[in-house]
Formats: structure tokens, C-alpha cells, sequence
């Protein structure tokens, strides 16, 4: 396989996938409801109850590198979705499994591109992701940054498997996918939370609690689904929502607060993620 035929991840070009967890599963679900035949797809995974799982479903599923048998035509693709904290356990045992074709993707936060390659046995063909949760539903947001020896075709091809799950943004410095992190990999907690918190508020002002939930997931949703089909921009839904003097404006003047708002709290919450991402590369 050369340098460039890892573009050609066609629908018979395999994928090796190292930790079928919450994100690589993720990712897996969207490539088979995309139409990818379960046997091109091979994964290394402790987990025997995963093993079952995806065994079943029509995956090879490996305990560990040893027991990877490398197809014919090579791995085009290797996608990392350890965590950060396996990586020396996970990745020297794979690097025997790749060819000088083969294109790395990995999702890990904080795990620099000289990491992957140190671990991996110095391959070429580098991509750092930073998918999101919502990939499970093919709802994701993906930032990605390639190193400069991935060309345009294999940009393509990591574009392709990304998009399987949503939506993919490229980024061209390295040192912002901590960034991504910090905005769209950490944030649809962000959004869970916002549903706790407004739940919680609203048991602080008299409400049950079951119903207070059921309010606050639902305003969250419906908020979500409206942003998504309309045409406004969100300060055009949020002024939509705000009459002159009433109960909207009244709210918004804490929430939009300069010194104790949402924006300096997002930015002190973005900015923690954006710096543990970076703490998370030694
Ligand atoms: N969750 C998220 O929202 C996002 C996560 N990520 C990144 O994705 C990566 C995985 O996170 P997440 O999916 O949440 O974590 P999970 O713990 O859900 O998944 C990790 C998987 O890797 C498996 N694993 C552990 N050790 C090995 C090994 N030596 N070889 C092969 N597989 C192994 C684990 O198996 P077992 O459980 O049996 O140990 C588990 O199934 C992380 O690097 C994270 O930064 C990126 C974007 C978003
Ligand atoms: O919390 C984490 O470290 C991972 C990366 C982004 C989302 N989850």
C-alpha cells in the first residue's frame, strides 16, 4: 500500500479501531448505519462482553494486537479511541498492525501528534479528531487537524469516516484541538448540565421535582430543534423570546451579567477543558 492509496478507503478497505468505549463505539454505530460492511471493520477491545457484542453484530473482534490478523490490503485506517491514560498499554502492540499507507485518526484529547507517532512506531499519516457524544446519533461535531503528509485524498478519507457521524471542521494548528475540546468534545455535558441546573432552579422556586425536569429537558430540546430548523440566528431566537421589560429580560440581566454571567463562567469552564487537554499530552 503507498502513502496515498489510504485515500481510497472504499467500501472493501479495512478499518482497525483500538477501545469499542463510549466514543469508538459511537463511531462504529454511525459507520454501520452508513452502510459499511461489519467485516472490513476490526477492533481491539478488552472488554469480552464488548467482544461479544460486536462479534455479533459482524465485527473481528481482537482481545489484544496479538490476536489481529492484518487483511491482505492492510489496515487503510487505524482510528485511536483509548483514553488518554491507556495510551502506552494500547498503542506499541498495534504499531506492527500498520503499513506505511495506513492513516491514523485519533480521538483522544490532549494526545499530541509526536505521542501517536513515538507509541506507533513513527507513522507518516496523522489525524487528530475531536468528535462529540452526539456522533451516536449522527448528530456529532468532529474538529480535525491533519499533519502537512496527509494530502488532500486522505483528508478525504478521514472526512469520510467523521462525517458518518456528523458534521467535520477542520482546524489547521495543532494547538487548537484543545480548543475543540473545550467547546464541542467536552460540551454536550455543558448542555446536560444546563438541564440539571434548570431543573434544580426550578425546585428552588416551588416546583416538584419530576416536573421541573420534565420543563427544563424539554425547553432544552425544543430550543436545540428550533435553532436547528431556523433560519434566525440565535440572538434573533433569544430576542424573540425577550419582551420589553418582562420576565425574559428580567432573567437575561443575571444570565448575561459582564462579571457574573454565563459568558465569563463559559469561558472559565471552556478554558479548564482547553487546559487539562493540554495538561493530558504528558
Ligand atoms: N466520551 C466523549 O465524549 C469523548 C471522548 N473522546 C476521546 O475518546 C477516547 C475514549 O473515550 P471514551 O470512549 O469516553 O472512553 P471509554 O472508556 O468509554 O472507551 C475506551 C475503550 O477503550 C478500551 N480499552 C482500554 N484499554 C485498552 C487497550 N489496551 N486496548 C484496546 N482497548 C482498550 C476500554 O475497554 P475497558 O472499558 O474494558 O477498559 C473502553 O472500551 C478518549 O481518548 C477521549 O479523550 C473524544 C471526544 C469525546
Ligand atoms: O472528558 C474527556 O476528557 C473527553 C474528551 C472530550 C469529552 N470527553
Amino acid at each position: 500500500m503507498t502513502a496515498s492509496s489510504t485515500a481510497a478507503l472504499g467500501p472493501a478497505g479495512h478499518i482497525l479501531v483500538i477501545g469499542a468505549g463510549r466514543m469508538g463505539g459511537a463511531m462504529i454505530d454511525g459507520w454501520l448505519a452508513g452502510g459499511r460492511a461489519p467485516a472490513t471493520i476490526t477492533v481491539i477491545e478488552p472488554s469480552a462482553d464488548a467482544r461479544a457484542r460486536l462479534g455479533a453484530r459482524g465485527l473481528v473482534a481482537a482481545a489484544d494486537a496479538d490476536a489481529v490478523a492484518v487483511p491482505d490490503d492492510g489496515f487503510a485506517v487505524l482510528v485511536v479511541a483509548v483514553k488518554p491514560q491507556s495510551f502506552e498499554a494500547a498503542l506499541p502492540p498495534a504499531a506492527p498492525l500498520l503499513s506505511a499507507g495506513t492513516l491514523v485518526v485519533s480521538v483522544a484529547a490532549g494526545k499530541p501528534v509526536a505521542t501517536l507517532r513515538n507509541l506507533l512506531g513513527h507513522p507518516r499519516l496523522v489525524v487528530r479528531a475531536m468528535p462529540n457524544t452526539p456522533a451516536a446519533i449522527g448528530r456529532g461535531i468532529t474538529g480535525c487537524y491533519a499533519v502537512p503528509e496527509v494530502d488532500g485524498a486522505g483528508r478525504a478519507t478521514a472526512e469520510g469516516l467523521l462525517s458518518a457521524v456528523g458534521e467535520v471542521v477542520w482546524i489547521a494548528d495543532e494547538d487548537l484541538i484543545d480548543a475543540v475540546t473545550g467547546v464541542s468534545g467536552s460540551g454536550p455535558a455543558y448542555v446536560f448540565h444546563m438541564i440539571e441546573a434548570m431543573t434544580q432552579a426550578g425546585v428552588a422556586v416551588g416546583l416538584p421535582h419530576e416536573t421541573a425536569r420534565r420543563l427544563a429537558r424539554a425547553t432544552v430540546i425544543g430550543a436545540a430543534a428550533l435553532a436547528d430548523a431556523s433560519p434566525e440566528t440565535e440572538t434573533a431566537l433569544r430576542e424573540a423570546v425577550t419582551s420589553p421589560a418582562g420576565t425574559t429580560a428580567a432573567a437575561l440581566a443575571v444570565l448575561m451579567d459582564d462579571t457574573n454571567g454565563l459568558p465569563p463562567l463559559m469561558t472559565r469552564a471552556v478554558t479548564a477543558a482547553r487546559d487539562r487537554g493540554r495538561a493530558l499530552a504528558d
